[in-house]
């Protein structure tokens, strides 16, 4: 078990127990602000590339930037992406995410249709920002305080599901998210389906959420109505002769947005919010450059132009360097199609490789005091895009489709939030690693509506 065979040389590394590996280690609950303990002390154990055994998988850590780039860049090819057994299994075995090749590319000029930029610049933009609007508007109006992860969540998932398939139905569309609830934990976990693990709460809420999904289905299939939303077009797809696409893949579709979109963009404002909170220099940076927005409109009242979110320049310097300091996805996997040769090692095939953007992003040669929040560090850097130091949504084919519409959404938040309210944190703001990132107590914040200042 220790020594597994292989035509060559393995990384360095340990294979842990028999099955459990060194699941639980990989696991220990660790602070945001260092690289995650389980890597860095093999790292300096071992070197950038060892080996290890998690969720009953034997897996090669990657944690060199050279050979990440190149295991994104060699997707379809010597690597394909994989997701563990039980995130196939909650996310559905007809996900986008398990297809590769022609399949993949489909699916993903399908998804484009609803999130790519100029979608997003047509359409969403101007519903983001009356919803985002309102939405804060209420929480500082409502005069309690608000635990942002939980309100963002909300909002977000509330606009995204009318957006996919017109779902409106404000108390249905919280239940709906309820059955999301346990999802971080059980991605990545032994796929036992048994009562009172993560991983069988998952499954539970998956049954529930595919259900209701499959409902607006039949419905509009009945209805042959026109909403104007995503299921329309699926629909439209679907119907196709010469199509990938059946009903099931789009329901999974569905569903994998559904989480996708609230989950990670929420988490991503949460941070912001906590970053900024703790950071006044940055909150007086940001206001200035949002004040000047307003001070150039015609109108007070008139929405964010594409134009204006493309001129915020400090806003997305706080986005991106949101997204490095928390690495909120703990690791990225590739299953390896045929033996590969790196640095002098073998990765057999069938094997799967961790990339993990942590630990570049923390890297103290590519990013000074890593540990620091400095938005300004990104100062006439590259900051719409990917590269060998920033992976933060991935990279290659495989990047995130959902990138630009998390940014548009982080923008119109820190917008809204910082050129008419102040707020303070009353509670919590403590963020953990278990890997995937989680707020313990909350970040529960208070917000006034600012004096007019025009
Ligand atoms: C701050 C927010 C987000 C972060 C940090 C993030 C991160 C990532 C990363 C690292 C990947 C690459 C996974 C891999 O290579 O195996 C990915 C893929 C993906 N993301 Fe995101 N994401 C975010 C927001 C979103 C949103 C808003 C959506 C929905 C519109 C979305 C949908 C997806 C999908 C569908 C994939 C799979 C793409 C594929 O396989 O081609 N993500 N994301």
């Amino acid at each position: 078990w220790q020594n597994p065979t292989c035509n060559g040389k393995l990384p360095p590394g340990s294979m842990g127990l028999p099955l459990i590996g060194e699941t639980i280690q990989f696991f220990t609950p660790n602070s945001l602000y260092s690289i995650p303990p389980f890597i860095q002390k093999r790292m300096a154990r071992y070197g950038s590339l060892f080996r290890t055994s998690l969720v009953g998988r034997k897996i090669i850590v990657s944690t060199d930037p050279e050979v990440n780039y190149n295991i994104f860049q060699q997707e379809g090819k010597s690597f394909l992406v994989w997701y563990t057994e039980s995130f196939i299994k909650i996310f559905g075995e007809d996900s986008m995410l398990g297809y590769h090749g022609m399949v993949h590319k489909y699916l993903k000029n399908l998804v484009l249709h609803l999130v790519s930029p100029e979608n997003l610049r047509a359409k969403l933009l101007p519903e983001m920002d009356e919803t985002t609007s309102r939405h804060v508007s209420s929480w500082a109006s409502s005069g309690s305080t608000v635990d942002i992860k939980e309100v963002a969540s909300d909002m977000i998932f509330e606009y995204f599901a009318k957006k996919l398939i017109s779902f409106d139905d404000l108390k249905a569309t919280m239940k709906l998210r309820q059955n999301f609830s346990a999802f971080l934990d059980g991605l990545i976990s032994f796929p036992l389906n048994i009562p009172g693990t993560a991983y069988h709460a998952c499954l539970q809420g998956r049954k529930t959420a595919i259900n209701v999904i499959k409902a607006k289905f039949k419905e509009r299939r009945a209805s042959n109505k026109k909403y104007g939303d995503f299921l329309d077009h699926l629909l439209e797809e679907v119907e196709k002769e010469d199509t990938f696409l059946s009903e099931d893949i789009a329901i999974d579709l569905v569903f994998v947005l559904l989480f996708a979109t609230y989950e990670t963009t929420s988490t991503a404002i949460t941070l912001a919010v906590k970053f900024i909170s703790d950071h006044p220099e940055v909150l007086a940076e940001l206001e200035k450059e949002h004040e000047a927005i307003l001070k150039n409109r015609e109108s007070q009242d008139s929405e964010i132009t594409w134009q204006e979110y493309k001129s915020m320049n400090f806003t997305h310097m706080v986005i991106n360097e949101s997204v490095r300091l928390a690495n909120i996805v703990p690791g990225i996997f590739r299953k390896v199609v045929h033996d590969v040769e790196v640095n002098g090692y073998t990765i057999p095939a069938g094997w799967i490789v961790m990339v993990a953007p942590s630990v570049l992003h923390l890297n103290s040669d590519k990013y000074d005091d890593p540990l620091v929040f400095n938005p300004w560090r990104w100062e006439g850097k590259e900051l719409h895009a990917g590269s060998k130091t920033f992976m933060a949504f991935g990279g290659g084919v495989r990047l995130c489709v959902g990138a630009d519409f998390a940014k548009l959404q982080m923008a119109i938040f820190i917008h809204h939030l910082v050129s008419n309210y102040r707020w303070t944190v009353v509670k919590g703001g403590d963020i953990i690693r278990k890997p995937g990132l989680v707020f313990p107590n909350g970040l529960h914040v208070k917000i006034t509506k600012k004096q007019e200042l025009y």
